[in-house]
């Protein structure tokens, strides 16, 4: 089985060019088969949940490039067909498809999405969008046909803050008749930079960044040109992971107003933090104080760096306390972590962090992708060698970790 075999105790040193967004790159991708003509879109991760959708795409016919962190995507001989292949089941985001392929042809069969087992992950709020639109839904043996004579625009409330939903009913709504209001809708940076590329084919979309949304359907959209912002969630795990090896790490080419919410804990635990214009400089301490961290949709802390902060946490002069308030069980990482000696106990949705625990090298295995991060994070800590098998879901979301990590001095290889 492949794994990362890491030596920690050796603090990172150098600088970092944080790539494209995931989560931006995975959702604009299904996005540029709504246009009659090629997209481009700039700054695409080389991560294996776009190699897989762009192989989704490549089945229904579209004719996608590449050139280095360019591709060129063109939709036009895309066949309208079901989309059932194993691929959907193993991408969260193949839920786009349902939007898109419901504004392009009004109509969608779909094997349901998979990603990160985070427990629960159900879509009824993307299917409440859809069926505010005019769609009929028949859901049976794990397919969903979605069917939608005219999509008619409508006022949807989300009943909970979902990234997937607000996008989702932004391509379906951009293609409807009329106008369409979205209420509660998520503020992540990944929904402006959709709505800035779905603007940019022609869509007439209003708000995106506040919790109103309003979109003004339209007969046809083109093709265009965009660059992917970057990857705030990268960003984050290497701000971490310096601060956890005592390191000194100039995280370049990222958006610092979107770390935020992590540099203030950061800050708070006594790491020393300097934002630049398209930068931050780390510098870690030898001394950190306890934090407690709560999870919340954007601009909150993000669910998607709890993982890796828990590994730093272990080094805090006292007890944190972790909540997940998006996702209640992601705590596949804490029996891992333990194998390494942290000793942390979970409660409902919290995980109680006991401080000034030295890591010790270990074999683990990552369940999920952060848990891979947290648990490259805690090898770069431990003393000796660690074998970190799961790197699948790793390479799902961070592009050339182990260069990467390499170029900032850890010693770090793939076996
Ligand atoms: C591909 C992608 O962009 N993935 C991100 C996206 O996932 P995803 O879009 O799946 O996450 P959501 O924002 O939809 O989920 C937020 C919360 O709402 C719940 N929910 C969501 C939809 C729904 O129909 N019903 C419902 O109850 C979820 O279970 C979760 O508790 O946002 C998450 C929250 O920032 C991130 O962790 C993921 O990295
Ligand atoms: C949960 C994540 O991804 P996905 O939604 O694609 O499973 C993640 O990026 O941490």
């Amino acid at each position: 089985m492949e794994k990362l075999v890491i030596k920690g105790g050796h603090p990172l040193h150098g600088s970092v060019k944080i790539s494209g967004a995931k989560n931006s790159a995975l959702a604009m991708i299904p996005a540029t088969l709504l246009a009659d003509s090629p997209s481009v879109l700039e700054n695409i991760p080389d991560i294996r949940d776009v190699a897989f959708y762009i192989e989704v795409l490549h089945d229904l016919g579209a004719v996608v490039t590449r050139t280095g962190a360019e591709i060129t995507i063109d939709p036009s001989p895309i066949r309208h067909q079901p989309v059932l292949s194993q691929k959907v089941n193993q991408l969260r985001a193949s839920y786009y498809l349902m939007g898109v392929l419901l504004g392009k042809w009004k109509e969608v069969t779909i094997g349901t999405p998979g990603g990160c087992n985070l427990g629960l992950r159900p879509i009824d709020q993307h299917i409440k969008g859809f069926q505010a639109l005019g769609t009929k839904v028949v859901q049976e043996d794990g397919v969903l046909r979605l069917i939608a004579p005219k999509l008619q625009g409508a006022r949807i409330y989300l009943d909970v803050v979902s990234v997937g939903a607000t996008i989702n009913i932004m391509f379906a709504a951009a293609c409807a008749d009329g106008k369409t209001v979205i209420e509660n809708a998520a503020k992540e940076p990944e929904v402006i930079d959709v709505a800035t590329l779905l603007s940019s084919m022609g869509a007439v979309i209003k708000g995106a960044g506040t919790d109103i949304i309003r979109i003004q359907g339209v007969k046809r959209l083109h093709g265009c040109r965009h660059t992917i912002i970057p990857d705030r969630i990268e960003a984050g795990t290497y701000m971490i992971a310096a601060a956890a090896t005592e390191g000194e790490v100039l995280i370049e080419q990222i958006i610092p107003k979107h770390l935020e919410s992590v540099s203030a804990k950061l800050r708070e635990m006594g790491v020393q933090i300097q934002e630049e214009e398209e930068s931050i400089f780390v510098k870690g301490s030898s001394r950190y104080t306890p934090v407690d961290i709560k999870t919340l949709p954007y601009p909150g802390f993000p669910t998607d760096l709890q993982q890796p902060f828990t590994s730093l946490l272990t080094r805090a002069h006292g007890t944190s306390l972790v909540t997940d308030n998006i996702y209640s069980s992601r705590f596949e990482h804490v029996s891992q972590l333990e194998k390494m000696g942290a000793k942390i106990k979970v409660e409902g949705r919290t995980a109680i962090v006991e401080g000034m625990i030295p890591l010790h090298g270990a074999r683990v295995h990552a369940f999920d992708l952060r848990a891979g991060a947290s648990l490259v994070i805690a090898a770069l800590m431990a003393e000796d060698v660690t074998w970190i098998t799961g790197t699948n879901h790793i390479d799902r979301g961070y592009e050339q970790l182990e260069q990467k990590l390499a170029r900032l001095k850890a010693e770090i290889r793939r076996e």
